[in-house]
């Protein structure tokens, strides 16, 4: 029977039908007493005695739960016979809309949090001395703020000793194969392990797109959960980052004691994995890889108090592209001189590399390694800890861009317009790619692409996994390494500086894992600035920042380009601008560094040197790193004791 338009106890009128499932139907409902909307879950007319229970049953429990992330039950009623209850209307959609996992920082964020809130709620849950036992996607929706809540509660069990799997409906075996613990399948010892192992299955599906295992009927897949391993989650999505793809393992141990052993513990794992992503993103500041928008987090939190801490000479000039670039306690930057300095955030020289030509192109920090190249074409791959040298790669012409790991590779650009991907391990050549100009800027990689920009003017994107194009366009010489600005789910800008002064945003979309302009509007918008611009732009918050190289420095709306804020610098600008923590870092090639308020452009402090700046300033662990034109680094901090004045 329709039940559109009907008025539920003088209160729920019945608007859209969001979804059925065997005991009921649910609708987007208007209460109009309190004057708001909600999801109605009414009984369906005729029901299996079986349905009826399980109705009951979700009721019964979600009656008994509160907390944040499960769905809570806001009323109860009847209407014509059949049972109803209110609940909050999620209009995120299923927990899956989280993924796949991109290769940004917010993404693998906000799949963590989500899954720490769904690993307390089991905790929660479990704690009462029940068990969900049909944990999917699609039972875990999102509340406008991509909030996760557990719902469907139809086959919980209390009491661990209940081990009937088979509760029936019209003889369909319940629960769903491609997320059931392997107990669940063979139908013993089904307990909190066992939900365990299904949030496992159901964050295997969001991060990587498909669940572990998958078969042609419900027996094959519930045979590979019991007998068979999954393939590691990074094998369907390299974004996956390695913290996570290991958590995930483990919850889809065989054996339940090999699991985390509680909702409670797994959320802390959880938490843990948040803080080491957030750490190594905001360190590891490659331009072209985690870092490509130009935002780092760490940076310092009340920029109006900064005092320059320490400053080391690096016994050699710094001149772009340049960059500094950290990783925890260490700070680098590489000299014309063929000197990579590593300094401690304490401003001793830990130690100095040397390569045989000029070290200009930014090194990169990765798993305990630092790995640079020269301009004499070599890239290098050292151990931190011993400075031992793994491998020595050598490529044709000087490298010019920052080495950015992918998929266990390095991808990296060298001026005779190449992209080389070099094992990380052995420091072979996988697969070289050809430009057919010269490249100045770093390789950006989004998901499993990769693009660079030539000065020839053409804008290349390829699959950065095998090095095939995807496709090209044509937009002016290119200097700067572009940013790329994630707009939500297989969505992103990519803000590309010409070196004649126009800016270009490309709208790019994803499909299948392969990018491609968008149909409609490939290009968003472009700005003239007039005037060169070697600086790659910074963005963040929906906004973007460019500095050019006359000085006037402006920051746009990724959206639609609109003008939102400009400042004068004080001279040109070649080093790229950086943003944390809603401040805009500028350094100039006349010794001015600044910082700005990102949404007003407001200067909140200002600091004059004798010399000038080309090299792309850090910010991390609460300091500000400038590498002067004249070979010294200095380091800016907070001084202690001064209220925050932003
Ligand atoms: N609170 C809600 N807000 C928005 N949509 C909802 C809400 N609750 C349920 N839905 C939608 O209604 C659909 C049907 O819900 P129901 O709980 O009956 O799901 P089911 O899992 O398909 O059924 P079954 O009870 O057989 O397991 C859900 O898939 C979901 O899309």
């Amino acid at each position: 029977m329709d039940l559109l338009d009907a008025r539920l106890d003088q209160r729920y009128v019945l608007q859209d039908l969001l979804g059925e499932g065997g005991s009921a139907k649910v609708y987007r409902a208007h209460d109009e007493r309190l004057g708001r909307d909600v999801a109605v879950k009414i009984l369906h007319d005729h029901v299996h005695p079986a349905d009826r229970t399980r109705f009951e049953r979700e009721i019964r429990t979600l009656a008994r739960l509160a907390h944040p992330g499960v769905v809570s039950i806001l009323d109860l009623g009847t209407f014509e016979g059949r049972t109803f209850f209110s609940m909050p209307l999620l209009s995120g959609g299923p927990l899956s809309t989280l993924g796949p996992l991109e290769d940004t920082p917010e993404s693998a964020e906000v799949f963590l949090d989500a899954a720490t809130l769904i690993a307390q709620a089991l905790h929660h849950l479990h704690d009462r001395g029940l068990v969900h036992r049909d944990l999917t996607p699609n039972n875990i929706l999102l509340d406008a703020h991509r909030t996760p809540r557990v719902m469907d509660f139809g086959l919980v069990s209390s009491g661990m000793s209940e081990h009937t799997l088979h509760l029936t409906r019209s003889g369909v075996t319940l629960g769903t194969p491609q997320y059931m613990a392997p107990e669940q399948a063979r139908g013993v010892n089904v307990g909190p392990h066992s939900d365990l192992y299904a949030l496992g299955a159901v964050l295997y599906r969001v991060a990587c797109g498909s669940p572990p295992f998958v078969g042609d009927n419900d027996q094959s897949v519930l045979y590979q959960h019991v007998y068979e391993l999954p393939d590691d989650p990074r094998l369907h999505n390299p974004a996956v980052p390695d913290e996570i793809a290991r958590l995930i393992l483990t919850l889809l141990a065989k054996k339940p004691e090999a699991r985390p052993e509680s909702g409670l513990r797994l959320a802390r794992q959880l938490q843990r994995a948040r803080d080491l992503l957030r750490r190594a993103h905001s360190s590891g500041q490659y331009r072209g890889g985690r870092a490509r928008g130009g935002e780092h987090l760490g940076g310092p939190l009340s920029p109006g108090a900064l005092q320059e801490a320490w400053a080391v000479p690096l016994g050699g000039e710094v001149t772009w592209p340049a960059a500094v670039t950290g990783s925890g306690p260490l700070v680098t930057v590489g000299t014309r001189q063929g000197q990579l300095a590593v300094v401690n955030v304490s401003g001793d020289l830990h130690a100095t590399y040397t390569a045989r030509d000029e070290v200009t192109a930014p090194a990169t920090f990765h798993e305990g390694t630092l790995v640079y190249g020269a301009w004499d074409g070599t890239l290098r791959r050292v151990r931190v800890q011993d400075s031992h040298e793994l491998w020595r790669h050598q490529t044709r012409a000087e490298i010019t861009g920052t080495p950015t790991p992918w998929g266990g590779r390095y991808l990296v650009t060298s001026r005779d317009g190449h992209l080389h991907s070099v094992d990380g391990d052995s420091g072979e050549l996988a697969w070289a790619y050809r430009t057919g100009g010269p490249i100045a800027a770093s390789p950006v990689v989004w998901g499993s692409n990769v693009f660079i920009a030539d000065e020839d003017g053409w804008l290349h994107a390829l699959d950065a996994t095998t090095g095939t194009p995807v496709f090209k366009t044509q937009l002016g010489t290119v200097h700067a390494t572009p940013a790329l600005a994630p707009r939500g789910r297989g969505e992103a800008v990519l803000i590309v500086p010409t070196w004649n002064g126009e800016v270009h945003a490309l709208h790019l979309q994803v499909r299948q894992g392969r990018a491609h302009l968008a149909a409609d509007e490939p290009l968003l918008w472009t700005y003239d600035v007039e005037g060169e611009v070697w600086a790659s732009p910074a963005t963040a918050e929906g906004l973007v920042v460019i500095a050019a190289w006359d000085g006037q420095v402006r920051a746009l709306r990724v959206l639609d380009g609109e003008e939102v804020w400009t400042h004068r610098a004080s001279g040109r600008v070649t080093a790229s601008p950086v943003i944390s923590d809603g401040h805009v870092f500028l350094a100039t090639e006349d010794g001015e560094l600044s910082a700005l308020t990102l949404t007003r452009g407001q200067v909140r402090w200002r600091a004059l040197h004798p010399t000038g700046v080309q090299a792309t300033p850090l910010v991390s662990d609460g300091a500000l790193y400038v590498a002067f034109m004249d070979g010294t680094l200095r380091a800016y901090r907070e001084a202690t004791g001064q209220p925050l004045t932003t």
